[in-house]
């Protein structure tokens, strides 16, 4: 097999200089940007500003980074590398950082890279996230076939594995759900195997929508899915897995977009930044934070 496969998309690097204060911010947001891996040197090896970086034996470097780092971030094709760098961008940590470029990943066996680092995802022992090219465990009664593609959204990052505990452990959910900042749909079609029957499933990518509709019906699921202008209404469920920034600016339509009795579950936060979407939330709801795992919290609430 080889990247030239009908199917099979370029890989893409997204290369950034970061300064030492920014460096543990702009790995989180790689992470949960869907980036298959990423490697951090030091800006200025071979410079006379290249610094040694030792831990203890056997423990690792001291830090995360170094004054100025080279962050490679590999992304399954370009929309994703440049998706990544223009949400990046608009991160109030990547001041002081800088996109290096974006450019191509030529001639290595990419497929078979990219299926040997995804396998099952288990998100409760009955609900599992399964590639096309595994056999659904046995123990599995809830299972979403999806392979990694253009979208953000396999089951692998544990914000979109909270959405879709959560999901899980307050089904049945009521029928009408939306999904804000869909993605590859995982959140919508986890509703759809939880008891959601109306499903609207909106994001700003049109790769995104695509991969949605695409995902959805492999997995038999009937939803709409559409860019943001598509949503309307009030929804017994609605879910986004977004970040920090994008979430306080979306509070007043997300929280409209909730039924009386309707539930807002939000992810892409990190355990730092509660406080301030609380803040933020609290004109029209209480959001507390009801998961937690890496690093990254769930926050939800309940509309009177
Ligand atoms: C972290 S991914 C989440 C994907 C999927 N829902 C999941 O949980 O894995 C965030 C998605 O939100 C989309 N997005 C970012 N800002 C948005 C906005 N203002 N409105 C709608 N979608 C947005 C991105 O294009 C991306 O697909």
């Amino acid at each position: 097999m080889s990247a030239e496969q009908p199917g099979a998309a370029t890989p893409f690097e997204l290369v950034l200089v970061v300064p030492e204060a920014a460096i543990e911010a702009v790995g989180e947001a790689l992470d949960a940007l869907d980036a298959l891996s990423v490697s951090v040197e030091d800006a200025d090896a071979m410079t006379e500003a290249e610094q040694a970086l030792f831990g203890e034996p056997g423990m690792p470097p001291p830090k995360e980074g170094w004054q100025r780092s080279r962050v490679v971030a590999l992304f399954p094709d370009e929309a994703g590398a440049r998706e990544a760098a223009v949400l990046l961008a608009a991160q109030d940590f990547f001041d002081g950082c800088r996109v290096q470029g974006v450019r191509a990943v030529p001639e290595q066996d990419w497929v078979r890279l990219t299926q040997s680092q995804f396998e099952p995802v288990e998100i409760t022992p009955t609900f599992w996230i399964v590639p096309s090219w595994h056999e659904p465990p046995a123990q599995a009664r809830e299972v979403i076939r999806l392979d990694p593609g253009l979208a953000f959204g396999t089951g692998t990052h544990p914000t979109t594995r909270m959405c879709l505990r959560w999901t899980a452990t307050h089904a049945p959910v009521g029928p009408r759900v939306l999904d804000y900042g869909c993605g590859s749909g995982i959140l919508a079609i986890g509703a759809a195997k939880h008891g959601a029957r109306e499903i609207l499933a909106v994001d700003i990518d049109p790769a995104a929508v695509e991969s949605t509709r695409l995902n959805a019906e492999a997995n038999r699921v009937a939803l709409q899915a559409g860019l943001p202008d598509a949503a309307k209404g009030e929804h017994d469920l609605v879910l986004a897995n977004i970040l920090a920034t994008p979430l306080k600016v979306l509070a007043p339509l997300l929280c409209a977009h909730v039924r009386a009795g309707g539930h807002l579950v939000l992810a892409g936060i990190l355990a730092r930044q509660a406080d301030e979407l609380r803040e933020a939330y609290a004109p029209w709801l209480a959001l507390e934070v009801s998961d937690e795992e890496d690093g990254w919290i769930l926050m939800t609430a309940r509309k009177p």
